[in-house]
């Protein structure tokens, strides 16, 4: 295997890769080969079962290290299969984890979460431990990735704040994609993944493009897709099965302590 072979590559031409009335979200398909997805899913699940950590609807491994309640990252060394094989860092580097992108030009954490069928993500925003841009790589299955945001509650009230129920923005994440989300998009809208098995899919025609079945959504990426079957639902309609998926959420903390002076203090 050739693992300099994207090295010497340009920037990524993120203009092309944006979503239409989306300045913050890009989506690029085939981001990793068939060969390199599959390998990453051998590695993954070559991990023994106590470096998962169990949530009530999915469970997830923190690679690079882990955030101190003051969000201060304690920093372990990548896998070699981010970093050599595939060079998913360096990638990244060409897209929006650039010097002058983020604190330090590249990703250093990643969470690396397991979803199966059926399993998803409430909606929720990430927080301020992160630089606001998040790029998320699929394998193994495809989801449909929503944004929303909140209500605009004039009358503030006592509880949180309500988040209106329609998404602003629907994604079909592919295996072997990214997605990079940044600006407002991070910072005050939510993100979610619904809790359901299948996704069933109307076709668009000359005037509309295709919605979601059930929440009558658009996919805003519906002309970008790569794969034959989400190709085929998108023209005909029709319903995408989910399998296992495993996703690597790449972000970039930006206080930083190696393990050796955290444990001097
Ligand atoms: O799995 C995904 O695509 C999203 C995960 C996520 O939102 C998170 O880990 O904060
Ligand atoms: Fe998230």
């Amino acid at each position: 295997m050739n693992t300099n072979s994207r090295s010497t590559s340009p920037p990524v031409d993120l203009c092309s890769y944006r979503i239409p009335g989306h300045d913050a979200c890009y989506y690029l398909p085939d981001f990793l080969t068939e060969e390199e997805e599959e390998y990453l899913i051998r590695k993954i699940k070559e991990y023994p079962q106590q470096r998962w950590k169990q949530l009530a609807n999915r469970r997830l491994q923190l690679w690079g290290g882990e955030l101190t309640s003051k969000n201060v990252l304690v920093a372990q060394p990548m896998p070699p299969f981010v970093e050599a094989y595939p060079d998913i860092i360096d990638r990244l580097k060409r897209t929006v984890f650039t010097p002058a992108g983020s604190p330090h030009g590249q990703p250093n954490h990643i969470i690396m979460n397991e979803y199966l069928p059926g399993q998803g993500i409430m909606p929720h925003e990430d927080g301020p431990a992160y630089f606001p841009v998040v790029a998320t790589i699929s394998l193994g299955s495809h989801c449909v990735f929503h944004y929303y945001q909140y209500k605009n509650d004039a009358d503030g009230g006592t509880g949180g704040r309500s988040i209106d129920t329609a998404p602003i923005l629907s994604i079909l994440l592919e295996p072997r994609s990214v997605v990079i989300s940044e600006h407002a998009l991070y910072s005050s809208h939510l993100h979610a993944i619904r809790e359901i098995e299948e996704d069933t899919i109307t076709a668009g025609n000359a005037t509309s493009p295709p919605v979601l079945a059930d929440l009558g959504v658009p996919i805003a990426n519906w002309d970008r897709v790569t794969g034959a079957d989400a190709i085929g639902v998108m023209s005909k309609g029709g319903v995408l099965k989910r399998a296992t998926r495993y996703s690597l959420t790449c972000r970039d903390v930006e206080k930083v302590a190696q393990l050796k002076a955290f444990m001097k203090r």
